[in-house]
C-alpha cells in the first residue's frame, strides 16, 4: 500500500516571479466557478414560476461566486505541496511561489467575508449554507477527505453540488425538495467527471501520494465505477421530470446527454483507446453545461407557454 501524504502549508518554492492579476484570477478556478454559477442561476430561476428579481440574481451570484472563489483560493494554499508534485498543477501560482501563502490567504479571506456579507443581505439561510459549502470543499475535502479515502470526491462532491440549492434558497429563503433533485444531479455526475480525469492523470496522483480510486483500486475498477455512476445518472436525470418540476424539453435533453455520458463510459470500460479517458472528462464538462441549459430552456418554455 503506498504511503499517502497529509497536507502541509510549507512553501519551499523560491519566490522568484512577480504575481500578476492573472495569477490571482487563476487562484479562483474561474472556469469551475463560472459553471457553478450557471447551476446556481438555474436553481434561482426554477425556484419561481417566471423570473426571480434582478437584485436577488445579482447579489446571489456575486455572493455564491465569491465564496466559491474563496474556497478555490484556500484549496490552492492547502494543496501547494502536492500541486508541486503533479505535472497538471506544478505551474500554479502558490505552488510556484508567484503568490505567497499569506497573500493568497488574505485574498481568499477577503472574498469569503465579502461574499458572506452580500448573501446576508438576501437571507441568513443562504449565507450560512454557502459558507458550509466553502468549509465542505476547502476544509473537509481538501484537508481531510482527499488524503483519507478513495471515496473522497464522492463525499466531497456534495460541496460542488450545492450551488443550485444555494441559488434556490437565495430566492425563497427556504429549503425545497425540488432543489435537492438538482443537487442529486451534480452529486451523481461528479464521480464520473473526476474519475475520468483521475485515470488520465493516474501517475500524477500516485506520485503525489493522493489515494484517488485508480491509484488505490486500479484503473479497471475505476472504469466500472464510472459506468455504474453514469447509469445511475440516467435514472437520477429522470427525477426532475417525474417530480413534475421539468417538462419534455428537459427530459429529451437530459436523456440524450446522460445516455451520451453512459456511452462514453461503456467505450472506456470495454473498448478503451488512447486519450478516451481525457475525452470522457471533456465530455463531462459539456454534459453538465448542457444539462443545466436544458433545465433553463425547459423552464423558460413553460413560463411563456
Ligand atoms: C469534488 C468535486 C470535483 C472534483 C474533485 C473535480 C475535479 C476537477 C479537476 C481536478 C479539474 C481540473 C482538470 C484540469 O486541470 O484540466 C476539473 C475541471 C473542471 N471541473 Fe471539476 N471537479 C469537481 C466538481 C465540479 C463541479 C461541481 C463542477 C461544476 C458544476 C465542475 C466543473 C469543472 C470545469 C468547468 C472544469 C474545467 C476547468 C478548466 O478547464 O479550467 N467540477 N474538475
Ligand atoms: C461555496 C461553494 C459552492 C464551494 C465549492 C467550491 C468549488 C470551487 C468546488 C469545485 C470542486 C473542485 C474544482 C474540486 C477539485 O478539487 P481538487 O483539489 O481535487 O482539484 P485540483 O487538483 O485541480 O485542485
Amino acid at each position: 500500500m503506498a504511503k499517502f501524504n497529509t497536507p502541509s502549508l510549507a512553501n519551499s518554492a523560491p519566490n522568484t516571479e512577480t504575481a500578476l492579476w492573472r495569477d490571482y484570477l487563476e487562484l479562483t478556478k474561474p472556469k469551475v466557478v463560472a459553471m457553478l454559477l450557471l447551476t446556481a442561476m438555474v436553481g434561482m430561476c426554477l425556484a419561481v414560476p417566471s423570473l426571480p428579481p434582478a437584485h436577488v440574481v445579482i447579489l446571489g451570484l456575486l455572493g455564491i461566486g465569491m465564496q466559491s472563489a474563496a474556497a478555490a483560493v484556500f484549496n490552492h494554499v492547502i494543496d501547494q505541496r502536492i500541486d508541486r508534485q503533479m505535472q497538471r498543477t506544478i505551474h500554479r501560482p502558490v505552488a510556484k511561489g508567484r503568490v505567497g501563502t499569506s497573500q493568497a490567504l488574505a485574498f481568499g479571506g477577503l472574498l469569503m467575508v465579502a461574499g458572506f456579507a452580500l448573501l446576508l443581505v438576501l437571507n441568513a439561510l443562504v449565507a450560512w449554507l454557502t459558507f458550509a459549502s466553502l468549509i465542505g470543499y476547502a476544509v473537509v475535502y481538501t484537508v481531510w477527505l482527499k488524503h483519507a479515502t478513495p471515496q473522497n470526491i464522492v463525499i466531497g462532491g456534495l460541496a460542488g453540488a450545492m450551488p443550485p440549492l444555494l441559488g434556490w434558497v437565495a430566492v425563497t429563503g427556504t429549503l425545497d425538495p425540488h432543489a435537492l433533485l438538482l443537487v442529486m444531479l451534480i452529486f451523481t455526475w461528479t464521480p464520473p467527471h473526476f474519475w475520468a480525469l483521475a485515470i488520465h492523470r493516474e501517475k500524477d496522483y500516485a506520485k503525489a501520494g493522493v489515494p484517488m480510486l485508480p491509484v488505490t483500486h486500479g484503473v479497471e475498477f475505476t472504469k466500472t465505477m464510472i459506468l455504474l455512476y453514469t447509469l445511475l445518472l440516467v435514472v437520477v436525470g429522470l427525477l426532475p421530470w417525474l417530480a413534475g418540476m421539468s417538462g419534455l424539453i428537459y427530459l429529451f435533453g437530459s436523456l440524450t446527454l446522460n445516455l451520451g455520458f453512459a456511452w462514453y463510459a461503456w467505450q472506456l470500460k470495454f473498448h478503451d483507446r488512447k486519450g478516451l479517458a481525457w475525452q470522457t472528462f471533456k465530455y463531462s464538462i459539456w454534459h453538465v453545461f448542457g444539462l443545466f441549459v436544458a433545465l433553463l430552456a425547459d423552464h423558460a418554455w413553460r413560463a411563456i407557454g
